[in-house]
């Protein structure tokens, strides 16, 4: 199984939001960061055919997307960011409504609603309506939604939002399974969506892709760019203002200002590879 992006370019009338985009995917867990307006997004709209692009390729097992229609939407699950809901709708009619939308016959969608619900852990409340769901429980409910047909695609927009730190685990690890036969895709500027999880780390800035690797590969790839000043809760400070995006960050020795550099690093003390991580990969490639 394979999805290839070629090419890709969205224009929303001057403005490029996707630039020639190329990407291949093959099952495992993919984690797409990037800031606010980078692009992920469009991207995940054009993967799941819901805007048109303006030129390039999107291949799935080799045959452009476009050609499949309903046919390859079928192989697709997509966890939208939260949006308007079905509030008088139980948790179990709004799965059943949606398997029915996905084409799903009767005996299929009931018994995939009651398994999904009870993998998300809203198996005790699935005759509850989805207006006393809180922001969490919905969440899951959206994931629940986008896994009924058994996709082989399964497209995330920020999954992990909203929900407690329980729960994050939780889903995570489901997420993470899934991922060793399906294509996961996971759109999110939350590093800590993705950082234990992803098999490969796609960094986008301004409709572009600015580095791919395997989390490992990113953090070695960072090696010389962060470094940390011990200090005090006085001296801070100063280092904050010459430094603004730096961090404080509390070690058994004290208080040190951690900051990533696009320079070599610059007098503080080097941090090892093994103590670096993925938001440091994020700083030094996306801000
Ligand atoms: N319908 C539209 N018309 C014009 N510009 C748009 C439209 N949709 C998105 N854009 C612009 O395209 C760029 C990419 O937007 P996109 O929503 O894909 O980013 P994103 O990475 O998903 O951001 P976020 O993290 O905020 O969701 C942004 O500059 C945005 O303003």
């Amino acid at each position: 199984m394979e999805l290839i992006i070629k090419n890709l370019t969205k224009k929303y009338g001057s403005f490029i939001a996707l630039n020639h985009v190329n990407m291949t995917f093959t099952p495992g867990v993919y984690g797409i960061l990037g800031a606010n307006g980078a692009g992920k997004s469009t991207l995940m709209n054009l993967i799941t055919d819901n805007l048109k692009r303006s030129s390039g390729e999107i291949l799935y097992n080799g045959e452009d997307i476009l050609k499949q229609g309903a046919r390859y939407r079928k192989k697709l699950g997509y966890m939208p960011q939260q949006q308007g809901f079905y509030e008088d709708f139980t948790a179990l009619q709004f799965l059943y409504y949606i398997g029915e939308l996905k084409g799903l016959n009767r005996a299929i969608r009931h018994d995939q609603a009651e398994e999904l619900l009870e993998q998300v852990h809203l198996y005790d409340v699935r005759h509850e309506k989805l207006k006393s769901f809180s922001g969490g429980m919905r969440q899951r409910v959206l994931l629940a939604q986008a896994l009924l047909g058994n996709p082989q695609i399964i497209i995330l927009d920020e999954p992990s939002a909203g929900l407690d730190p329980r729960e994050r685990v939780h889903i995570r690890n489901m997420i993470a399974s899934l991922g060793r036969q399906k294509i996961v895709l996971i759109s999110t500027h939350i590093v800590s969506d993705v950082e234990c999880i992803a098999d490969s780390i796609i960094l986008m800035k301004q409709g572009q892709v600015i580095a791919q690797d395997t989390p490992e590969a990113l953090i070695h790839s960072i090696t010389h760019h962060v470094e940390e000043f011990p200090c005090t809760k006085r001296s801070v400070s100063a280092l904050q203002k010459k430094y603004p995006e730096g961090i404080l960050v509390q070690r058994s020795d004290g208080l040190h200002y951690r900051i990533v550099t696009q320079e070599p690093i610059t007098g503080g003390l080097m941090i090892p590879a093994d103590h670096l991580n993925l938001e440091d990969v994020y700083m030094y490639y996306v801000k």
